[in-house]
């Protein structure tokens, strides 16, 4: 605000590739013109802003001017919580799914779309950074539904398991002590889940565009196409996400918070590095053949941990690479016969 002293706060409700929406008062999104450097979209080069430093739905930012012509955003404001993936390519990159968010609904249809080891996998990225995750579970209302069975197979999540149907308000209302006024919640999940059912049914309107899902696998036809922030009438911002097809982790999460229940057992394996295979006195596989622990679980936790700390290995080379290229001195760019890692 010092060096911005005309500037007010806004929010960044929708995200486009012609660029950003922001609001300064619920249902008043403007059309905002953003800084040249986040406009540079494309292939992230060195030195350039990484697309996580740039603002996602949810920021908060500072405009100057005003709609239509000269609304500008001026500065993007620090966040107090961030849900991140890692982005699909050849290269590490993050990518921001929302910011300044207080929970996290993963949403996952009763219905042939029901994957717990997706679930699994949605937890482990939302988690963290101060935000609660709830699994909500969709089409509880249809006749195949088996809430009861679902949650059995989640066993072991130290997390809120809901089930309701989306159309209902009055079933949907299961989610009203997530969506007090000023928090801010955003709906993740596959296409087809109900997300943007679930939010047509909390605003009493259809504002949200729905698809009707294939009947083979009950998979979406990826109806919504962007991210959006809007202000329900309980006072509580939601953030509308397209179903993802890729959940890459970024390397930041911390698997043992997600698969609490594996890391108790695993503390009382024989060997500390466990890997919880072949080893004798292996608490983990003891648990699982007294019918205790899911297998499957166990294999998800083991496939999530090798993917986090693959990314976590590609992260710290991408900072060891930046604070090479700011180390005053040196040239930004390698010649291309030095060792790969030698600094
Ligand atoms: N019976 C029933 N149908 C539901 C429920 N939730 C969603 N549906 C239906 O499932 C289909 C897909 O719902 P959407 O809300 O479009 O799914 P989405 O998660 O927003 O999908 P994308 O926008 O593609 O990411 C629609 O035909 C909905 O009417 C529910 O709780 N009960
Ligand atoms: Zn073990």
């Amino acid at each position: 605000m010092a060096s911005h002293p005309q500037a007010r706060p806004a929010r960044i409700v929708e995200q486009h590739r012609s660029g950003y929406r922001v609001a300064e008062a619920p249902e008043q999104a403007q059309p905002a013109e953003s800084l040249p450097e986040w406009q540079r979209a494309g292939s992230y080069r060195k030195g350039e802003l990484a697309p996580e430093q740039r603002p996602a739905v949810g920021d908060w930012v500072l405009v100057e001017g005003h709609a239509p012509k000269s609304l500008r955003i001026v500065a993007l404001l620090p966040r107090r919580s961030a849900i991140k993936r890692g982005a699909a390519g050849e290269h590490y990159r993050q990518q921001v799914i929302a910011a300044n968010i207080d929970t996290a609904f993963v949403v996952c249809g009763l219905d042939a779309d029901f994957n717990p080891r997706r679930i699994e996998r949605y937890l482990l990225l939302v988690a963290g950074h101060g935000v609660q995750p709830v699994v909500v579970l969709t089409k509880a209302d249809k006749d195949a539904a088996d809430p009861e069975t679902a949650r059995a197979q989640l066993g072991g999540l130290e997390v809120p398991v809901l089930a309701l149907n989306a159309k209902d308000p009055a079933s949907a209302a299961l989610l009203q002590p997530w969506l007090q006024p000023g928090h801010s919640v955003v709906l993740v999940g596959s296409s087809g889940a109900g997300k943007s059912t679930l939010t047509n049914t909390l605003l009493g309107i259809e504002k949200m565009k729905t698809g009707a899902v294939r009947a083979h696998d009950a998979r979406g036809r990826h109806t919504t196409t962007h991210r959006a922030l809007i202000a329900l009438p309980s006072g509580a911002c939601l953030i509308d996400t397209p179903g993802m097809r890729e959940l890459k982790p970024t390397g930041e999460e911390a698997v043992a918070e997600s698969f609490s229940d594996i890391e108790a057992l695993a503390a009382q394996c024989r060997f500390r590095d466990c890997r919880h295979a072949r080893e004798p006195g292996c608490a983990v596989r003891a648990a699982v053949e007294r019918g205790e622990l899911d297998g499957r679980r166990v294999a998800n936790f083991l496939k999530l941990s090798a993917e986090v700390a693959g990314a976590a290995d590609r992260l710290a080379q991408r900072l060891a690479q930046k604070a090479e290229a700011r180390t005053p001195g040196k040239p930004a760019r390698r010649p291309p016969e030095r060792p790969h890692g030698r600094r």
